[in-house]
């Protein structure tokens, strides 16, 4: 049973134009907990005609929000992070019950969503513009950065606050208003963040929250002129559907997609360091990350031991209700989720590949952390985004080989090396073709700087100075004197 200090956090309505709305026609859906498939709760059902009240409200509130002082948005933005800290244990309870992951990482979650209000509650005031020197003398260049105006985001369940953090962060510190779509699957924490928004003082139709139809909501979204960007994170098949929606309306765009990311190990590496990263890299969320290491190579002089240990320490993993504390693995996001990851699995073990520990399917939607020797790219969790708790372990001879294996993918969003060789951590660096890349280091993300990925992964940046430019424009102004 979910219990929370402060009760109210549990939004069930959405917040649009300051007021908290039911479906018109009072539709709701059910949102259940993934580790046992509770029924959680019901919110409401919005189509587009609630979505298009939802963008005339951030319009209306776009005016005097953007003529607000950056540095008045900003101290909003700093209460709204405050809030997020000072109630990070309810948000916390309610992101497991509704999307799965451990406790801990959900704690860890909500800091890290937090730190996108602190960070661009700060770049706000740097969106700098330039005086540029005129070649008249009676001439004066100048270019100035104005907010894009109302934006719309779509967001994923598997980081259901910091995805949207990280999107309403550089939105509402660049004067621009937002609406806000989540995941199906987690609308409790978008709508206790409204919430928080709302005691943080953050004025009415600038920050709205739609849950329902996807794609009566995305719809109602793209093809409304007065939205003048969309962001979306997602899977890469959604992104260009919505990408192909924007265009009759020429909107900016942010897309961050799907993920295919190598895990490199060389012969020279540190084996517990790299072990320590995979674990980080691989396991977090339980593989539910975009940013998750799906392919795994490891060269050949190191690969027995690396094996051997990496299914040492999977075995160790704690898997379990993710309200449990010292659980490590949770539930997978739904049953199809884990249908998949066991058709790769049983896919590769049919292609030649041995089960060194786990692969046991335990109920509906938990998986035991899997590790697999022998993968090879003829197998389906090679060119696909595995999106769970299994490590293919593809072996290598040398560089070129694998920086080869490493590219062939449509994917370009995170990328790992171990190596203890410098010159070698920079021809991956440069070799790799990823938007991110961890030398010595499984885990990447952090507000300061620029996420984002390459390819099919993605356009655009998120977090860093980079991350308020998606909610600019650029205006040049040029002036004569005389
Ligand atoms: N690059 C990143 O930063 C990043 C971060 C998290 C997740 N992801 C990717 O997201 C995927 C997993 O998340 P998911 O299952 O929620 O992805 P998804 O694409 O199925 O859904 C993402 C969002 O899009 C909405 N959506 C789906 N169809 C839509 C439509 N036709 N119109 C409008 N909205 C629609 C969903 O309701 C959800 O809110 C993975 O591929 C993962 O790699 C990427
Ligand atoms: O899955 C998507 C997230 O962006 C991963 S991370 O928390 O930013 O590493």
């Amino acid at each position: 049973m979910l219990t929370l200090k402060d009760a109210t956090l549990r939004r069930e309505a959405c917040l649009v134009g300051g007021e908290w709305i039911a479906a018109d026609d009072g539709r709701v859906d059910d949102v259940t907990n993934p580790a046992d498939g509770s029924r959680l709760g019901r919110v409401p059902r919005l189509g587009e005609a609630e979505t298009r009240r939802a963008i005339d409200a951030a319009e209306a509130a776009l005016p005097a929000w953007r003529a607000r002082s950056a540095k008045e948005r900003g101290t909003l933005l700093r209460r709204w992070h405050d809030l997020l800290l000072a109630h990070q244990e309810d948000l916390a309870a309610l992101m497991t019950a509704e999307q799965g992951k451990p406790l801990a990482e959900a704690r860890g979650e909500i800091g890290f969503a937090a730190s996108f209000f602190e960070w661009f509650a700060e770049e706000g005031r740097r969106t700098y513009g330039d005086v540029i020197p005129s070649p008249q003398g009676d001439r004066r260049l100048l270019v100035v950065k104005q907010p894009v105006g109302v934006c719309a985001a779509i967001t994923p369940w598997n980081f259901p606050a910091a995805m949207i953090a990280r999107k309403a962060g550089p939105a509402l510190a660049a004067g621009c208003t937002i609406v806000i779509k989540p995941a199906a699957q987690t609308p409790y924490s978008a709508l206790a963040l409204a919430e928080l928004a709302q005691r943080a003082g953050i004025p009415a139709g600038v920050v709205n929250v739609v849950t329902g139809e996807a794609r009566a909501i995305g719809r109602a979204m793209t093809e409304s002129p007065k939205v003048r960007k969309l962001t979306f994170t997602g899977s890469t098949g959604v992104g260009k559907l919505l990408l192909r929606q924007c265009a009759d309306t020429v909107k900016k765009v942010s897309m961050e997609l799907g993920g295919n990311a190598p895990f490199i190990v060389f012969d020279d590496a540190d084996l517990e360091k790299a072990i320590e990263g995979v674990m980080q890299a691989k396991f977090r969320n339980a593989g539910q990350t975009c940013v998750c290491a799906n392919r795994i190579f490891v060269q050949a002089g190191i690969h027995d031991a690396f094996a051997a240990r990496l299914a040492e320490e999977v075995a160790r993993l704690r898997v379990g209700p993710g309200a449990e504390e010292g659980i490590q693995v949770g539930p997978l996001i739904d049953a199809a989720a884990a249908d998949k990851v066991v058709e790769q699995l049983d896919d590769a073990l049919a292609k030649g590949g041995e089960l060194l520990v786990g692969g046991e399917r335990r109920g509906a939607t938990f998986l035991t952390p899997a590790v697999i020797a022998g993968a090879t790219p003829q197998m389906a969790c090679f060119g696909e985004e595995t999106f769970g708790p299994l490590a293919p372990l593809f072996r290598f001879e040398d560089e070129a080989e694998v920086v080869a294996l490493a590219n062939a993918t449509e994917y370009g969003l995170a990328a790992y090396c171990y190596t203890r060789d410098l010159g070698r951590a920079w021809r991956l660096s440069e070799a790799l073709e990823y938007g991110m890349v961890g030398i010595n280091n499984g885990h990447v993300s952090t507000c300061e700087a620029p996420f984002g990925g390459v390819k099919q992964s993605g356009l655009g940046r998120e977090g860093a100075h980079q991350g308020i430019e998606d909610y600019l424009e650029t205006k040049y102004i040029n002036m004569a004197i005389d």
